[in-house]
């Protein structure tokens, strides 16, 4: 079995090149899709951000579905580093909240292996676990940027706002409370992980996919002028269009976009096995599309793939899912 690794075996030891194509010509975007990339995968087991058990198996599942034979079929250089240290919930006391702590050191970890292989002009691809660990996986691409003078951008694929802060939050779980932390809200523990912080300006974060807010996050977005793409706007407009909207907000000022994805944006008709299921999401193919329009972009600096449960999971159907639309991510074509 993979070793659990220390904060020192998951730091890259290579240096990347500059980016290379598959074409063997440097640089034109138009042709995004064949950029090979160093990608550099790390799994997170961590569920303690969620009260229903189960995707602290989400990476065990991902790999099982071939997450790094696909993207190196697709090209490119791909290394998997194990798994962050993540405490067992059963030695833990507590729940929901009283977690935060725990989180906050994973995410530490996390954001030092996020910055380092950014700092080297890798590709981080994280596999969760529950989205918790967005607090750290963006705050080390942020903090990588920022010694470049960069800021940046972040797409938030989801159901869900996940905007809490402690206070706001009436489940008190931290898988819901990422983003307002990212924004340099909350608790320290996990708001303090980008140096200098806060990783994300308001004006740099978009969302997709919302049809599941609390109200006091729909009080924050409205407060806060946070641009979010609900469900019906992709029913209304398309998704094209909510996505190219979306990579023009996540890109204008900043060095590039971290994507986060969880699992749930996608309808649990195709994507059954995750957390928190909500009805009425993307289609298998706006997904796939999606993917495609961050292909195309060239724009993307890292992403997480997230809140995958196995337990609820058909076949592993949605690890297969998972895998597929990374495929996509990163450049797939189909002719
Ligand atoms: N990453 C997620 N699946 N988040 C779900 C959050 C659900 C709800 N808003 C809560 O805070 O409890
Ligand atoms: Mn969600
Ligand atoms: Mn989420």
């Amino acid at each position: 079995m993979r070793q659990p690794m220390s904060a020192a075996t998951l730091s890259v030891a290579h240096p990347t090149p500059r980016p290379r194509h598959a074409s063997g010509e440097a640089g034109a975007s138009a042709d995004a899709r064949r950029r090979v990339r160093d990608v550099h995968v790390v799994g997170v087991p961590m569920d303690l951000g969620a009260s229903r058990r189960g995707v602290d198996m989400g990476p065990s599942a991902m790999r099982l579905a071939g997450v790094a034979e696909r993207l190196r079929a697709l090209g490119h250089a791909v290394e998997d580093h194990g798994n962050v240290r993540v405490p067992d919930r059963t030695s833990l006391t507590g729940s929901g909240r009283e977690f935060l702590p725990a989180i906050a050191q994973v995410c530490e970890e996390l954001a030092a292996f996020t910055a380092s292989v950014v700092r080297r002009g890798g590709t981080p691809l994280i596999l969760g676990g529950d989205h918790s660990l967005g607090a750290g996986s963006v705050a080390g691409v942020a903090t990588a940027l920022a010694e470049r003078g960069e800021a940046l951008g972040l797409i938030w694929l989801d159901a869900h706002g996940d905007l809490h802060t402690p206070e706001s939050s009436a489940s008190g779980n931290v898988h819901g409370m990422p983003v307002a932390h990212l924004l340099g809200l909350g608790d320290p523990r996990l708001a303090g992980l980008a140096k200098p912080g806060p990783a994300v300006k308001a004006e740099h974060l978009v969302f997709v996919g919302l049809r599941d807010l609390d109200p006091p996050e729909q009080a924050f977005i409205r407060q806060a002028g946070i641009r979010a793409f609900t469900m019906r706007d992709i029913d209304e407009r398309g998704l094209r269009a909510v996505m190219s909207d979306a990579l023009e907000i996540a890109t204008r000022g900043t060095g590039g976009v971290h994507v986060s994805c969880d699992a749930d944006w996608i309808d649990p008709a195709e994507a059954p096995g995750v957390g928190t299921p909500v009805r009425g999401g993307a289609t298998l193919r706006e997904a796939h599309l999606a993917m495609e329009i961050l292909a195309d972009s060239d724009a993307m600096l890292g992403m997480d793939l997230v809140e995958i449960n196995p337990i609820l999971d058909r076949r592993n159907h949605t690890a297969e899912l998972a895998v597929d639309l990374l495929a996509s991510a990163f450049g797939r074509r189909i002719i």
